[in-house]
């Protein structure tokens, strides 16, 4: 198998005399060419990785055709050991496939090649894992009772699939947002058509190449790539033909979604946008609060739902808390993905920049104070062609700012002081979002006080992004509906009978 997405058999194209590589969707257990193909763009030097086949509404549907057929055909007939052999044997392609799936990550979106590794591409192999292994040793629940004539009543619980899913997943985090999806639907028996971004289409390729080689049945797996209103995704999440519709990304697109979910009345599980708040107490363990909100705010060029873009100090250490954010801040390395010791890269594109540079200018506008950043980085390279932003730090604005409420997504956080439990408490809920939140202190029993009162779906406490993927992973209000890991992925992408038994 080729070395990577860049010059994988499934991406070269003889057409293009300057061998760019195409990526094709991969339908029915086929490479599949379409008419239309749009660019993917290198976020580091805004240099063309490859181009790719956009999926007009006819080969959606023939997708979403060839899912419906697989799922009517074989699969939904396996058993749960042979669901989960396959699940491993996909992990285990990926693994054989580390290095391009590094590579395929890096190249889209401008990561540190060390994130890439230790996150993106070990969490698409833990995702297939987790469900394997979870699926084997799950149980069912089963009830006994005794009807008023004294017979005996067996009731017992069934899983079966739902049928087709409809996975449409973001570019912040591609491989491992789109595997927790795709693994879990798998486990469950299910056939998926899935969307990745149209600005991170290369580890979502490399994945259908290790499903196909993995032997999955034709069908059962399949990958579109376009964009969203008017392209694949629209034609994806309005097919009368899917079962059920799991989506990753911004909660209007969520809330677009859901609208054409209502005309079939789908199954729809949203991971949404986020407004996140971290909150230290001056109890806390001062250095690991300063570590651990310098991750919170810049992982990832700080485009991760759960990042905090809001933090909340207490009163008596803020002065000093922001001075030691300030200082960790500015030493932050800014560079190319593979350069020793780099911490940060560029953000996912020039639009997405351009849209996080609009929010420190009206950071500005609304009167914040600019404790580091709010700019462009110069490096006097080809980066300068990239899509780099500085990490910013703002104070001084009001909870109604908006760039205290509304999502930017990129490497910027504002600081607040707050002097009681009850009024963090208040303002960390105050907030259209409820996806996570992290607490620092030292205070046992304050961290569980505190964490059991916010109004979102995850708390960390003295930690941030820690993951235990049996655990519920979800928000409420703007940031999502339903919940997805461990059991709670099994009930999503299942459809769950009872069936009543009278002995
Ligand atoms: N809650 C979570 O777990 C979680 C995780 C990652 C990202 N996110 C959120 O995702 C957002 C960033 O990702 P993004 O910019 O890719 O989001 P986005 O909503 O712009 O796009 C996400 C996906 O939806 C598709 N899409 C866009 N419009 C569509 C439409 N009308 N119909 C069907 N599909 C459509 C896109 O092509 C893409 O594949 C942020 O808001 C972030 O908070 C949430
Ligand atoms: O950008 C959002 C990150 C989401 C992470 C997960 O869904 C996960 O860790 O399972």
């Amino acid at each position: 198998m080729a070395s990577n997405p860049l010059s994988s058999p499934h991406a070269a194209s003889a057409q293009d005399a300057v061998s760019t590589p195409l990526l094709r969707c991969f339908i029915d257990g086929a490479w599949v060419e379409t008419a239309r193909t749009f660019d993917n763009i290198n976020p580091v030097n805004g240099r063309l990785i490859s181009r790719v086949c956009e999926a007009d509404r006819d080969t959606v549907n023939a997708a979403i055709s060839a899912a419906n057929r697989a799922a009517k055909g074989g699969w939904r007939g396996t058993s749960v050991t042979e669901r989960a052999a396959l699940l491993h044997r996909i992990a285990d392609g990926i693994e054989q496939r580390f290095d391009d799936f590094v590579a395929a990550e890096v190249a889209d979106t401008g990561r540190p090649v060390h994130q890439a590794r230790t996150l993106d591409v070990a969490r698409g192999i833990a995702n297939f894992r987790t469900f394997a292994d979870l699926i084997k040793t799950a149980s069912s629940e089963m009830f006994e009772s005794t009807a008023p004539d004294g017979a005996k009543i067996l009731n017992y619980v069934v899983r079966k699939p739902l049928g087709t899913i409809g996975i449409i997943s973001p570019w912040n985090l591609p491989l491992l947002l789109l595997t927790w999806k795709v693994a879990p639907a798998l486990a469950m028996g299910n056939c998926v058509v899935a969307k990745p971004s149209e600005e991170t289409p290369s580890s979502a390729t490399l994945l259908a190449e290790v499903i196909q080689a993995a032997g999955l049945p034709n069908g059962v797996f399949n990958l579109i790539h376009g964009f969203g209103p008017d392209s694949a995704g629209q034609f994806l999440s309005t097919s009368p033909h899917i079962d059920a519709i799991t989506f990753t990304g911004e909660s209007r697109t969520g809330s677009t979604i859901m609208k054409a979910a209502a005309e079939g009345v789908k199954e729809v599980s949203f991971e949404l946008g986020g407004k996140n708040a971290a909150v230290v107490f001056a109890d806390a363990d001062f250095d690991a609060a300063v570590a651990g909100v310098l991750r919170s705010s810049f992982t990832n060029s700080g485009q991760v739902c759960l990042c905090s873009e809001r933090v909340y100090v207490e009163r008596s250490i803020f002065d000093r808390f922001v001075a030691a954010l300030k200082d960790r801040t500015e030493q932050l390395r800014i560079d190319f993905p593979q350069a020793e010791g780099v911490d940060m890269g560029p953000l996912v594109s020039h639009a997405h920049r351009d849209k996080v540079l609009s929010y420190y200018r009206l950071a500005r506008e609304e009167g914040a104070i600019i404790v580091t950043g709010g700019g462009v980085p110069v490096f006097g390279d080809e980066r300068d062609q990239g899509a780099y932003a500085q990490p910013t730090i703002i104070t001084g604005l009001s909870d109604t700012a908006r760039c205290t409420r509304e999502e930017i997504f990129g490497p910027i956080c504002h600081i607040a002081p707050f002097d009681t439990e009850d009024e963090v408490i208040a303002r960390v809920n105050d907030s259209p979002y409820g996806l996570a939140a992290c607490v620092w202190t030292t205070h046992l029993s304050r961290a569980h006080r505190v964490a059991a009162q916010f109004e979102t779906g995850i708390v960390w406490v003295n930690t941030w992004f820690t993951r235990d993927l049996r655990t519920p992973f979800g928000g409420t209000k703007l940031s999502g509906m339903g919940r997805e890991g461990g059991r709670y992925s099994m009930d999503f992408y299942s459809e769950i009978s009872n069936i009543c038994i009278r002995l």
